[in-house]
């Protein structure tokens, strides 16, 4: 077995209330793994048993070949955690927030000093090493975070949602950073429902839902699987969108009607556009566009990622 994570009927259960309902996963060494989905869908609960913060109610489960049960602290050593709330001590500077962390695992304060100049560099808070963690922004904490979770030189990092919260320049910062990891070999899972993330950063993926897997694959592999090339989306004038569905009849290959606008599934945006036009309708908004994740998840369980 060459999976740093293997699952089978990974079940998470919470008084009588199953979060994580039976799911198979193997996690390659060197892969960015994803697991995305709505809130409560799972991941979370995933993550922690992943983390062995959480043990499994039911199921196999091995990290780096060991059991998280039994191996718990042997694992913990080997892991790097970003979770989903920045848990940095408020007391402290950016560079002791690392250096304290690093005592947990045991690292030599020369060696934990050195590495903290190096990662502080990595995330580029280098010139804010003296700072406290307070006046820092939302983004700078989560680098900060990511940097802690690298101090022990893990073989496999774990994120909790990177960037949830960020605004968009900070995520691509984190997005930036993170892509350097992988680069670099370090073998990322991470979770999240930022559809658009899981496509710039995972290589694999599961889509989760009610805490089971209903598909996985690359993002190309997904969209390939579940949806067409193109989507069109319109905008009608009325409450009811769905009022103009049996006008869109036929254009492509699936109509998705959504409460503020239709999603038509087609091969070509523009020759569906086009059709639209020669039947004399007048859409307030219309754009064609590439298929996503999105539109997978919309497939698989006739909702929304950001419901
Ligand atoms: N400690 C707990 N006790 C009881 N129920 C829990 C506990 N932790 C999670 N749950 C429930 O399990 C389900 C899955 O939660 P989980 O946090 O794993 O989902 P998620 O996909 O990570 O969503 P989010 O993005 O909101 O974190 C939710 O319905 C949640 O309320």
């Amino acid at each position: 077995m060459n999976s740093l994570i293997h699952a089978r009927g990974l079940v998470k259960r919470f008084d009588g209330f199953t979060a994580v309902d039976g799911i198979d996963v193997d996690v390659r060494p060197g892969e960015a793994f994803g697991f995305l989905g709505p809130n409560g869908a799972g991941k979370s609960s995933t993550m922690r048993m992943i983390g062995c913060v959480s043990p499994p109610s039911d199921g196999v489960l091995r990290i780096l070949g060991m059991d998280p049960r039994r191996d718990g602290p042997a694992i913990r050593a080997r892991l790097g955690v970003c979770p989903q709330l920045d848990n940095l001590d408020p007391e402290l500077t950016v560079r002791e927030n690392l250096t304290t962390y690093a005592r947990f695992f045991g690292i030599p304060r020369k060696v934990a000093r050195a590495r903290a100049t190096e990662l502080l560099d990595f995330v580029q808070l280098g010139e804010r090493a003296g700072s406290r963690v307070d006046p820092l922004s939302g983004g700078m904490k989560r680098r900060l975070t990511i940097a802690r979770a690298l101090i022990n030189e893990p073989d496999l990092v774990l994120l909790d949602e990177p960037t949830t919260g960020l605004d968009p320049q900070a995520r691509h910062l984190v997005w930036e950073r993170l892509f350097r990891l992988k680069q670099q070999g370090v073998t990322l899972v991470l979770t999240t429902h930022y559809m658009d993330e899981a496509e710039q950063l995972c290589d694999r993926l599961v889509v989760m839902d009610g805490g089971r897997i209903v598909a996985e694959g690359s993002p190309r592999e997904l969209i390939a699987a579940h949806s067409t090339r193109e989507v069109v989306e319109l905008r009608f004038p009325t409450e009811d969108q769905g009022a103009y569905a049996d006008e869109l009849k036929g254009i492509g290959e699936r109509i998705e009607v959504l409460p503020d606008r239709i999603l038509l599934y087609v091969a070509d945006g523009d020759d569906a556009l086009a059709e639209v036009h020669r039947r004399s309708l007048t859409p307030v908004g219309s754009l064609a566009r590439r298929s996503s994740l999105e539109d997978v998840f919309l497939r698989l369980t006739g909702r929304t990622l950001v419901d």
